[in-house]
């Protein structure tokens, strides 16, 4: 059992009727782990599960083994949604109090503080106070106070949300070097093209249940795969009835197919030769965007039926 990791056991939480986690299990070492699902699916109290925020029903979260209990949550570096500054507190005092509120000594506190007021781009900002600041450098400071103390686990909700190009450059790198450092490090995230590029592995939630884990190529190598064809002398439609084929797209001579398991991708080329030539034809493999919308489309088929 490796030292560093953050593992989540079969989680579940009701709110009255409502059954916002079934059984949610993943587990994350020193790595960068994206969380996606839509709105509601469960993100953030799944986090607040991890600390200790809100109690789950049942199942455990575990750290290095052990459950997360009122000690070891001091380790975790959190970064709520609903953020948790003081608004009329200064940047430095606000870093300085939350770093020995984690267990720094006065200063250990100052070096760690002004460290990550420098990193993050807020060294102009240092005695201003947070609620005068811009949104994107709230969150900047929010950031910092969820590294201040040194965690070895790092919990942002949604931390990329309104941040312009810069900082998300900035942030990215900050995550990607905890992670390396085996820090294990989860956020949740709608940039999932951000995601797709940042992520070691990637967890996707729907209605309170995981539903896929893994690395971005695991999980779009799982998935159906895309044909590009470009048959200029095709008439429209000319690939609407392949069989095991589903047409995605069809932009001029262009026509994109998804094809089911075990369909004939060769059957679907000479269907295509067959109406002229064929200047293209290629398979390509979903992006995290494309397969996100094809589970959130059977999460609304299902409900339909
Ligand atoms: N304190 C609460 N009382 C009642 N229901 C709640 C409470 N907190 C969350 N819920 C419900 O639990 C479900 C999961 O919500 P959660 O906030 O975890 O979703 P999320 O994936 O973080 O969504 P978003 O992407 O919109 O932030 C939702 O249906 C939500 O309405």
């Amino acid at each position: 059992m490796p030292e560093n990791r953050l593992e989540i056991d079969g989680v579940s939480k009701r709110f009255g009727d409502l059954v916002a986690l079934d059984q949610v299990s993943f587990d994350v070492r020193g790595e960068l782990f994206g969380f996606v699902g839509s709105n509601g699916a469960g993100k953030t109290t799944t986090m607040r599960i991890v600390l200790g925020v809100l109690a789950a029903d049942s199942g455990q979260v575990r750290f290095g083994g052990a459950p997360v209990d009122h000690r070891t949550r001091t380790r975790i570096g959190y970064m709520p949604e609903e953020r948790g500054l003081y608004p009329k507190m200064k940047v430095l005092d606000q870093l300085v109090y939350l770093a020995k509120l984690h267990g720094m000594s006065t200063d250990q506190a100052h070096t760690s503080a002004e460290h990550w007021i420098n990193r993050l781009g807020l060294k102009q900002r240092r005695t201003e106070e947070v609620e005068k600041l811009s949104l994107g450098n709230q969150q900047r400071v929010q950031l910092a106070a969820a590294l201040v103390h040194d965690p070895s686990v790092l919990v942002l909700d949604e931390p990329f949300s309104g941040l312009d190009p810069l900082a998300v450059d900035v942030m990215s790198e900050v995550l990607r070097e905890k992670a390396a450092a085996g820090v294990p490090v989860v956020f949740s995230s709608h940039q999932l093209d951000l995601v797709e590029r940042l992520c070691d592995r990637v967890g996707i939630i729907r209605g309170g249940r995981m539903v896929a884990t893994g690395s971005v190529g695991q999980l779009t190598a799982d998935a159906a795969v895309r044909l590009r064809i470009t048959a200029p002398q095709a008439q429209p439609g000319w690939a609407a009835t392949l069989p095991g084929a589903r047409v995605l797209t069809e932009d001029g001579a262009t026509t994109e197919l998804e094809l089911e398991a075990g369909a004939d991708d060769q059957a679907v080329l000479s269907a295509a030769l067959a109406t002229g030539p064929v200047t293209e034809f290629s398979r390509r493999v979903p992006s995290l965007t494309e397969l996100f919308r094809n589970v959130v489309t059977e999460e609304t088929e299902e409900k339909a039926r």
